[in-house]
């Protein structure tokens, strides 16, 4: 069991891969903390990396060590706090095996923190998924690896993708294209569109969230003529879903249910694969988008976008969409910690 989320407690930040944008952005975030009333964090990682994050960005941020999130709380509003996990380098771009280590290691230790109830939520800062693998990670993503250190089953750990203009979950995620209709099944896509709704309504204060689901096909299949997935799987989840008292429609043709009219009518998008649900919610949201972790017993948010190792160093990262994770991390562990003390 992790505890309630103490919202008076600092948000744990993963330093993410060291070559990539994460360092520097999380200290581009703090420089904004004050103007964007964010609420106070500490990153877990190297203080000699983020330090030099800070310089290559041209910010003269201040960081500091701490050993404590009380400490962390106590030096937020002159300096970035930074619990340092021990002395790390790197190379702009260029990511090596000790930075997937170091990466990891802050990971573990970000995560561990928060289920251990020290600091209110989580914050994970990009990885790179293929050199993290390289160093004895075994997961598809940051989602799974946090469920699991939860004791969550990854089917039960639903990435959700938010920005101000559109919500969605992917159902399969990072799995070959190919394999994706193999791995519908109605069970699936009931189970992990009744955990977003729980956590819509928990974490997000949507009272009755309205689903809107996708085909798989084209035209969501033609009545059949273009396949068969919307009649045999998809339409039997969208009637449990309503029979459980949950506002679904669908299946809907993916291709006209994300201009602006047509996502008036929902809360939530429910796609069936990675880049049906990505691509609309990167195009709408790209600079503000956030990939939260729901139906975990703590709070995980991060930016949309990966290390874009192609642009680190140079100052060209834009901070957006770190800071819309740390805002949101804040207000759902706010809104859990209201809801238990209610
Ligand atoms: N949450 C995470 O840990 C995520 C990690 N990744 C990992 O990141 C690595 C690179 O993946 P890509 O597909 O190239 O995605 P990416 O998001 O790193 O980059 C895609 C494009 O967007 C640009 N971009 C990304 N973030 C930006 C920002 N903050 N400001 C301005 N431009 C930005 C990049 O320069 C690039 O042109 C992969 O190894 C992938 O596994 C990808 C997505 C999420
Ligand atoms: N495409 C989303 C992504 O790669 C983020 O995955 P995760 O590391 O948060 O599981």
């Amino acid at each position: 069991m992790s505890p309630v989320p103490n919202p008076a407690l600092p948000l744990a930040v993963s330093m993410g891969d060291p070559a990539g944008v994460g360092p520097e952005l999380a200290v581009a975030a703090w420089a904004l903390s004050g103007a964007d009333n964010l609420p106070p964090f500490m990153v877990v990682g190297s203080k000699r990396v983020i330090e030099k994050a800070a310089r290559q960005r041209g910010l003269h941020a201040r960081v500091t060590a701490v050993t404590t999130p009380q400490e962390a709380l106590e030096a937020f509003d002159k300096a970035l706090p930074v619990l340092d996990i021990g002395e790390g380098d790197y190379t702009p771009g260029k990511p090596d095996a000790a930075g997937a280590t170091l990466a990891l290691r802050s990971l573990e230790m970000a995560t561990g923190l928060v289920r251990g109830g020290a600091a209110a939520a989580l914050v994970t800062a990009p990885i790179a998924k293929s050199r993290l693998a390289e160093v004895g990670f075994d997961f598809p993503g940051q989602t799974e690896f946090v469920a699991e250190a939860c004791g969550i089953s990854a089917t039960k750990a639903v990435m959700m993708l938010a920005g101000p203009n559109l919500r969605v979950i992917p159902i399969t995620v990072h799995v070959a294209l190919a394999s994706v209709p193999g791995l519908l099944t109605s069970e699936l896509i009931r189970s992990r569109a009744a955990i977003a709704a729980a956590a819509l309504r928990r974490d997000f204060g949507i009272a009755a969230p309205r689903l809107a689901v996708a085909g798989l096909n084209p035209h969501a299949g033609e009545d059949g003529r273009m396949g068969h997935e919307e009649q045999t799987i998809i339409a039997p989840a969208i009637a449990a879903l309503n029979a459980a008292g949950i506002a679904t429609t669908g299946p809907l043709p993916a291709d006209t249910m994300f201009h602006a009219h047509a996502r008036q009518a929902y809360d939530l998008a429910v796609c069936m694969y990675h880049d049906q649900a990505l691509i609309p919610l990167k195009v709408l949201d790209f600079d503000e988008g956030v990939n939260v972790t729901l139906g975990l017993p703590i709070v995980r948010t991060s930016p949309d976008h990966g290390t874009a190792f192609g642009i680190a160093g140079t100052g060209a990262a834009r901070s957006g969409a770190t800071v819309a994770a740390i805002r949101m991390a804040g207000q759902c562990a706010a809104r859990r910690a209201a809801a238990a003390a209610e």
